[in-house]
Parts: structure tokens; sequence; C-alpha cells
């Protein structure tokens, strides 16, 4: 997968904004996904298919761009790793093995069917029934073990398939998703941002909250406490989610919390009530090492400026983070 840069995304889509307005398309992130990846051209076919479907009907309906998203985007992303591949690939040969015994194993009975009715056709036929029952009654004996071993080859791989199916299923709807915590993840948190921005006036804010010194957390205390530090913040910044507000990790111990609705003073205030909040909080190691310290946080705040883009909104509430760190941590910055 590519990653722009926030000059790059800023830039493209400065193009892909325009073209949608102009197609009169849906703000949603299905729709931004595809106009994005359209002009970064990314890839011909999918190019290719936008234009043909809006050749043919004027616009490219909503249905259309969630099928390309699941498709190309998600396609790449999810749906087929290698891992499912390799399970795929045994599965055929399973089921191309099994067909292949199964029908030499139906041709052998074939030609023993063919052989006892040749016998049963001579004169001296009486002579030989013992033997023909005896030669046709190993021969269904073998077919029915055969056909017993094809049929539960074709179950195993019918229950796999179910189950792969599944495990795709569940990848694809988590895609937007940090698996540790459940909350959205950073592309989930994008494309969250891109469907708000058109509709906010001035009043959306960004929090980056950064846990201080995980990394000693993790070498003091072990790495499972590190991430159980990360789970418990997440659970607080769950328990004290404000209406409307979106909550995402966007990697290690770095949070996001996007208020709508939210002028930066009070943005500020809420970032200094969690942060207060959290510092209250101490948690004890599992392992016996002792009680961690005060849960520290440093606060990167910033609220959208005018038609500024997610990507720079978030680039600059992660600025102020960096200010928040270097004027000594545990502390809120937004400028
Ligand atoms: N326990 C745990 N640690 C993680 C996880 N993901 C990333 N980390 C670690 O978290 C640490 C984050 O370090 P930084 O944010 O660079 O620095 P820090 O020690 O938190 O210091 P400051 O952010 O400057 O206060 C790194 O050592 C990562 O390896 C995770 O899921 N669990």
């Amino acid at each position: 997968m590519h990653v722009d840069s926030p000059r790059q995304a800023n830039a493209l889509l400065k193009k892909a904004v325009p073209l949608m307005r102009k197609m009169d398309v849906a703000p949603t992130p299905y729709n931004y996904g595809i106009w994005y990846e359209y002009v970064r051209q990314t890839s011909p076919k999918l190019n290719q298919l936008v234009d043909t479907t809006i050749g043919r009907l004027g616009s490219l309906p909503s249905f259309v761009s969630k099928e390309l998203f699941h498709q190309f985007l998600v396609a790449e992303e999810a749906r087929y790793n290698n891992e499912h591949k390799d399970r795929l690939e045994q599965l055929v040969e399973n089921v191309s093995q099994s067909t292949t015994d199964m029908k030499s194993s139906l041709k052998t009975l074939e030609s023993n069917v063919a052989k006892s009715r040749k016998v049963l056709a001579r004169a001296d036929r009486a002579k030989h029934l013992d033997k023909v029952i005896n030669f046709l009654d190993k021969g269904t004996q073998k077919a029915l073990q055969d056909a017993d071993e094809f049929s539960k080859t074709l179950s195993r791989v019918n229950k796999e398939v179910s189950q792969l199916k599944a495990e795709l299923e569940e990848i694809k709807n988590n895609v937007d998703l940090d698996p540790l915590t459940q909350l959205l993840n950073q592309k989930g948190l994008e494309r969250q941002l891109y469907t708000l921005v058109p509709s906010s006036e001035d009043d959306l804010s960004v929090l980056i909250i950064d846990i201080d010194h995980l990394k000693s957390v993790n070498s003091n205390y072990g790495r499972r406490a590190g991430t159980a530090l990360i789970c418990h913040i997440s659970r607080v910044l769950q328990s004290r989610k404000l209406e409307n507000a979106t909550l995402a990790r966007l990697h290690g111990g770095t949070f996001a919390v996007v208020l709508h609705e939210a002028t930066l003073d009070f943005a500020i205030e809420y970032a200094e009530i969690l942060r207060t909040h959290l510092n209250k909080q101490r948690l004890k190691s599992r392992n016996g090492s002792g009680i961690l310290p005060s849960i520290q946080v440093s606060i990167g705040v910033a609220t959208i400026i005018g038609q500024e883009n997610p990507a720079n909104l978030i680039a600059r509430a992660n600025g102020y983070l960096d200010n928040a760190k270097r004027q000594g941590r545990n502390r809120t910055a937004s400028r």
C-alpha cells in the first residue's frame, strides 16, 4: 500500500474534490477513497471503470463506488493476503486430488461391471455366478469407500471455504479498525474526517493524545504492562466520550479524539479534563513488578481553519503535540 505525504495528499485532494463537486458526488468515505485514487491514477483499471460508468450513466452512483472501493482499495489491503492464498491453493489441491481418486475408482467399477456383464452373457454363466457376485461386491465396496472419502473431503473443503469467507468478510469490515482497542485506526479516522470536514464551520477540533515515556513503561514493567496501559486509556477515552465525538488509535500509544462542533477553547478544556483524570489513575502490573507511575499524556489540540484539509488538520495537531512534549510533557498545547 502506498502512503502519501501530507503535501502529496493535499495536492491530490485539491484535484479530487472539484471533480467530485462537478460530478455532484456525495462526500462519503467511499467516494473520497475512489476519487482520491482516481486522480492519483493508482490503477488504470479503476480509472477505466470510473470513466466507462460515467460515460454510460452520466455519474458514479454510490453503489458502484462502494463496490469499486471494496474491489480496488480494500482488495489491495486486505482481501487476499498470503496466508489466505496459501490456504486456498491447498484446498484446490485437495479437491483436485480427491476428484482424480474418485474418477479412477469409478472407472475401475465401470470396467468391473462391464467384465461381469460379459461373463453373465456366456452360456456357462451359472458356473461363474459366485465369482461374479464376489467380484462385483468387492468392486462396489471399494467404490463406496472412495465415495465416502470423497464426500468427507468435500465437506472438509466446504467447511474451510466457509471459514475463509467469514474471515475475509471480517477483514473487510475491520479494515478501518484498530484490532487492539477496536477504535478507528489512522485510515478509518482519515475517512471519517473527509466526510466531516465539508460540513464543519470552523468548529471541528482534533486532539492528539500521546502517552508519555511509553518506552520506559515497556522496559521497566514489561511490554504487556505497556499494552495494558494503552487499552486502559482507550477505555477511559470511551467512557468520557462526548456525544458525536470520534475516537481512534493512530499507532503505539497515540490516540486521536475528533470533537464535532467544538471551538478551540472548548477542545482545550476537554483535553485538560481528560489529562488530569488520567493523572489520577494508577495501574497495577500483573507480573508483580509493582504499581505503574501515574498516567501521563501530552496532548496537541487543533481546530480547523476554513477549508483546511483533514491531513493538514492532523499534521497541525501533531505539531502542537510535539510542542507539548518539548515543553516538558504531561500538558496540552495548541500552538
Ligand atoms: N506495549 C506496547 N508498546 C508499543 C505498542 N506499539 C508501540 N509500542 C512502543 O511504544 C513506544 C513508543 O515510543 P515513543 O512514542 O517513540 O516514545 P515514548 O517513550 O512514549 O516517549 P515520548 O512519546 O517522547 O514521551 C515504542 O517503544 C514502541 O515500540 C503496543 O501496542 N504495545
